[in-house]
């Protein structure tokens, strides 16, 4: 499903109308006919329901929801909040539809407290008083109106959005409608995937309104998610049955301290694990007892350390030392002696993940990523503080441009960059992004991160394509996540149980997808 901010959506909505000839009338009958299907499943039959509705298209969209429901039999009243004087074009149409089918809408202009009075009884609400052409603060009476919705005991689905939630990023919100379920027509919003607006979503159901895909392409909307299992099959990592060790990679995780032996060999095993042919954990010398006995299946490589870190004397060594197709970077490094990456970068021209300390040591010296000439993928994998020390910006700031920010970054700088949150963001150097859906709070726990890095990296040494490889392993690794929740509770989830069970997520997903009988759905 493409993702696509408010601007957007308008861009792709009128090239649908104009160059292909899909109507605006049919969209809308579309969207409230297709809606009002997905809404019935949620319906008892003495449900009383009131579809509340605004004046611009959303409101359109109610007005056909309005009709479909009364039609199948419901007890559903259309409130319109907007004065019957401001209802135009398509909407005005669907309005004139709904009233010659026999039907009588209520007007809050002419007869409020009636309104009110069945907005307060209803036992379902609709939210359609406004999508994505809302500007601003709530004005009244949508503000007072959106109040009462969500001081009510109904359940509410919001169509498209819930009302007063901006589309645009980094908009302000004030007061918005709070909804259990959000039917989004055609598209995902962007903010349906920031922090701060998420939770007015409630369960966010996607509803196709038969928009065709060239709309999107001539948005230039290259932003998508999967929301279902299936899409993934077509990308899992595959192993020839004529495999040698040598086929899958040989990878090198440079990481680990005195006091955090434990992250980079948590790294290395999610390294393994996710099939890499050999693993060798780079650490500091004096941490070799501590880190051996974590995992018999890596090779070691310990290097010159200082007070329990790599010596500095140590990063001029890495890029001769270290025989490998691919090298991850971070995990475990510590603060305490200055690490310099930048050799690594410079001097080999393989895949590189950069992790964790690293990632504040490349900050100091960012403006060198843009001088150095290589042909293999950098790929950084911040959490918002790191990208917050990445981009000058507090957390706040970058939580509010999280499409923007990695955007930009990703395209200034030429790497992947993976900003980690409740939905991660995998961006290109040419500025694709994909949204990941899967995992749970159970990841908000040290190490997790580090599992992340090692699967990027045994990825990455599989896939020809470094966008799948790291967008798979994202995918993967919280879907495992997902797995490990259905068992026992989030809060007990370890990082190494990732590494653990992701075979058997993987083989699942397989099993799952062949008893589904392969309908993969190619518009991924
Ligand atoms: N285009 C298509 O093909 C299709 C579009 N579709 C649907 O259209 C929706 C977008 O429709 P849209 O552009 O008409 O905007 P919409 O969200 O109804 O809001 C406009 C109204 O909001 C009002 N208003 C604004 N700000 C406000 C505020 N702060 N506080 C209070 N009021 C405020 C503004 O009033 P005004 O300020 O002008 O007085 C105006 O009346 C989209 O989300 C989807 O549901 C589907 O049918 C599929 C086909
Ligand atoms: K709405």
């Amino acid at each position: 499903m493409y993702i696509v901010s408010g601007e957007e959506m308008r861009q792709v909505d009128r090239f649908a109308i104009e160059q292909i000839g899909l109507g605006g009338f049919t969209l809308m009958e579309n969207a409230g006919s297709s809606c009002s299907r997905a809404i019935e499943r949620q319906l008892k039959k003495n449900n009383r329901i009131a579809v509340v509705s605004g004046g611009g298209n959303n409101g359109g969209d109610g007005f056909v929801i309005a009709r479909y429901l009364a039609e199948a039999g419901f007890d559903a009243t259309l409130e319109v909040i907007a004065p019957r004087m401001k209802i135009h074009g398509e909407a005005y149409e669907h309005l004139l539809v709904y009233e010659r089918a026999g039907r009588a809408a209520r007007f809050y202009e002419t007869d409020s407290e009636a309104v009110e009075q069945a907005i307060a009884g209803a036992d379902v609400i609709i939210d359609a008083m406004l999508g994505t052409g809302v500007t601003g603060e709530l004005k009244p009476p949508y503000k007072e109106i959106a109040a009462l919705i969500n001081r009510s005991r109904a359940l509410v689905f919001a169509v498209d959005l819930p009302s007063g939630v901006p589309s645009a990023e980094a908009a302000d919100i004030q007061a918005g409608v709070r909804a259990d379920r959000t039917y989004m027509l055609a598209a995902r919003k962007m903010n349906a995937s920031l922090p701060g607006y998420r939770s007015f979503y409630g369960t966010i159901v996607p509803v196709d309104i038969g928009i065709p895909e060239l709309a999107y392409v001539s948005a230039k909307a290259d932003r998508r998610i999967w929301l279902d299992e299936q899409k993934a099959l077509r990308h899992l990592p595959h192993r020839d049955p004529d495999a040698h060790k040598g086929q899958s990679g040989r990878a090198a995780i440079i990481g680990g301290s005195m006091n955090m032996s434990g992250a980079v060999m948590m790294a290395a095993e999610a390294c393994v694990r996710a099939g890499a042919g050999r693993t060798t954990a780079v650490i500091p010398d004096d941490t070799l007892s501590a880190a051996a006995p974590q995992l018999k299946e890596a090779m070691y490589l310990p290097l010159p350390s200082e007070s329990g870190e790599f010596a500095r004397s140590a990063w001029g060594k890495v890029p001769e030392a270290v025989h490998a197709d691919g090298v991850a970077v971070g995990p475990g490094l510590g603060r305490n002696v200055t690490n310099d990456i930048f050799p690594l970068i410079n001097q080999l021209d393989i895949p590189i993940v950069i992790d964790a300390d690293a990632l504040l040591d490349l900050a100091s010296d960012l403006e060198q990523l843009k001088i150095i000439s290589r042909t293999s993928p950098v790929i950084l994998t911040p959490h918002p503080g790191e990208m917050a020390v990445l981009t000058g910006l507090s957390i706040e700031e970058v939580q509010a441009g999280r499409f923007s920010l990695s955007a930009k970054f990703a395209k200034t700088y030429g790497v992947y960059l993976v900003l980690k949150g409740r939905e991660t963001i995998i961006t290109g150097p040419d500025g694709r992004q994909w949204v990941n859906s899967t995992g749970n709070a159970g990841l908000a726990k040290g190490g997790t991160g580090d599992v992340l890095t090692g699967m990027i990296l045994a990825f990455l040494l599989q896939y020809e394509d470094p966008a799948e490889a790291v967008f798979m392993a994202v995918y993967l690794h919280g879907l495992t996540a997902d797995y490990l929740a259905e068992r026992a509770d989030q809060i007990s989830i370890n990082a190494s149980d990732i590494s653990h069970e992701l075979g058997t997520v993987i083989c699942q997903l397989k099993q799952k997808c062949n008893e589904a009988g392969r309908t993969i759905d190619i518009r991924d």
